[in-house]
């Protein structure tokens, strides 16, 4: 398992940064250069800034400059998300673990934003850190509960994040009969826990459904296997019908099973919640790259990418702007890249709670988008 202190250390990189760092040490080469982290291409028009707090931690204490929008940023193709100034050794090594933090992390947001936003309104809970390595279950469910998940699975969830589950099939079939393991659950479980039981182990959804609420249902879950889904949206009305006309009007309906962001927004009208794993927790990463755009203080790029170190803007009425940095801010403009390291001292320390207020407080405004 690689831990922190290899990845502190710069140990967790890719062999030719070595190499290339060895080679210009000999020669005594170590140019002052600028490098920004940007998407040429994302998955849908806008994405969700994360990871910005791992990069933080593996930056400070080295002799570099860091600016970078605030993690829960909605960024947009080509927008810079993260520059770093600096000598180019002094941080060569560290571009593998820059990357991997921003790309794996935002793509986690990016997909949990686009669901929640898919749900409109009903909530979202993040079930997918079994979809990962569980070394990497606080990271998956902090991107997840930033992107807009209402809550997390994973009990090493970060601090401050809601904790949300069920019940599995297997203490259902622990159990003599479906109604014995209800009882017991509604009987057994701590005040706290909401009684959402599963209803689909053995017979059909909307027998179960009803039998499960006479246990004490506050909610039926339904994770219906994909051999027998047929037509979900037909099993989930039926299933709302057969509560309502028993006298369980009050018994909510969540959908969980290998959940799309397609699927989440077909059923929102007909289900009262959602349990998302893979579809969060195994999203697309951001293909993010880090590339020098300026070389000894002067504007300097490989093809296919624009030198200059730039500030990226927001403008009245949503809109934004990408300028060289040294281009005076347009009037009105709000610059969104903002210096987190100066010179191995962290400024900033982003928190998640912040940063989840920042997506949600942009998700409204780009509701007609998706
Ligand atoms: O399918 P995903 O969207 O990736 O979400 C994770 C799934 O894992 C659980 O089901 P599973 O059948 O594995 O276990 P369970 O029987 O314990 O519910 C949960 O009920 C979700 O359906």
């Amino acid at each position: 398992m690689v831990g922190e202190d290899a990845i502190k250390n710069g140990e967790c990189t890719d062999i030719y940064f070595r190499r290339v760092v060895e080679v210009m040490e000999r020669d005594g080469i170590n140019p002052h250069v600028a490098m920004e982290v940007t998407a040429a291409a994302l998955p849908d028009p806008w994405g969700v800034f994360c990871g910005l707090d791992d990069v933080i931690n593996l930056l400070e204490d080295l002799p570099v400059d860091v600016d970078a929008m605030p993690e829960g940023s909605v960024f947009s193709r080509n927008e810079p998300v993260l520059r770093i100034s600096g000598r180019y050794r002094d941080f060569a090594v560290y571009e593998t673990a820059i990357l991997g933090f921003l790309c794996h992390a935002s793509g986690v947001a990016s997909a949990a934003a686009h669901i929640r936003l898919a749900a409109g309104g009903r909530p979202v809970f993040s079930f997918g850190s079994r979809r990962q390595h569980p070394a990497i279950a606080a990271m998956i469910e902090r991107a997840a509960w930033i992107g807009g998940a209402d809550a997390a699975s994973n009990t090493c969830a970060p601090d401050g994040i809601p904790l949300a589950g069920t019940m599995p099939h297997a203490f259902i079939m622990c159990y003599p009969e479906q109604e014995d393991a209800w009882l017991a659950f509604a009987q057994g479980a701590g005040p706290e826990v909401p009684r959402i039981m599963l209803a689909d182990t053995f017979s059909d959804e909307a027998d179960e459904a009803v039998r499960a609420a006479a246990c004490g249902a506050t909610a039926v879950r339904l994770d219906t296997p994909r051999s027998r889904r047929g037509d979900m949206r037909a099993i989930i009305e039926e299933v709302r019908w057969e509560l309502d006309v028993n006298g369980y009007p009050d018994v909510k309906i969540f959908l969980s099973g290998g959940l799309t962001r397609a699927e989440v927004a077909a059923y929102r009208d007909v289900a009262d919640a959602f349990g998302v794993g893979g579809a969060i927790a195994n999203a697309p990463v951001i293909d993010f790259a880090m590339d020098i755009v300026e070389m000894k203080g002067r504007p300097y790029a490989k093809r296919g990418k624009r030198s200059s170190t730039k500030q990226v803007y927001d403008l009245p009425g949503g809109r934004r702007l990408v300028l060289p940095a040294r281009t005076p801010a347009p009037k009105g403009a709000v610059p969104l890249l903002a210096p987190c390291i100066k010179n191995g001292v962290a400024l900033v320390r982003p928190k998640m709670e912040d940063a989840r207020e920042r997506v949600l407080s942009r998700l409204s405004t780009l509701a007609g988008e998706d």
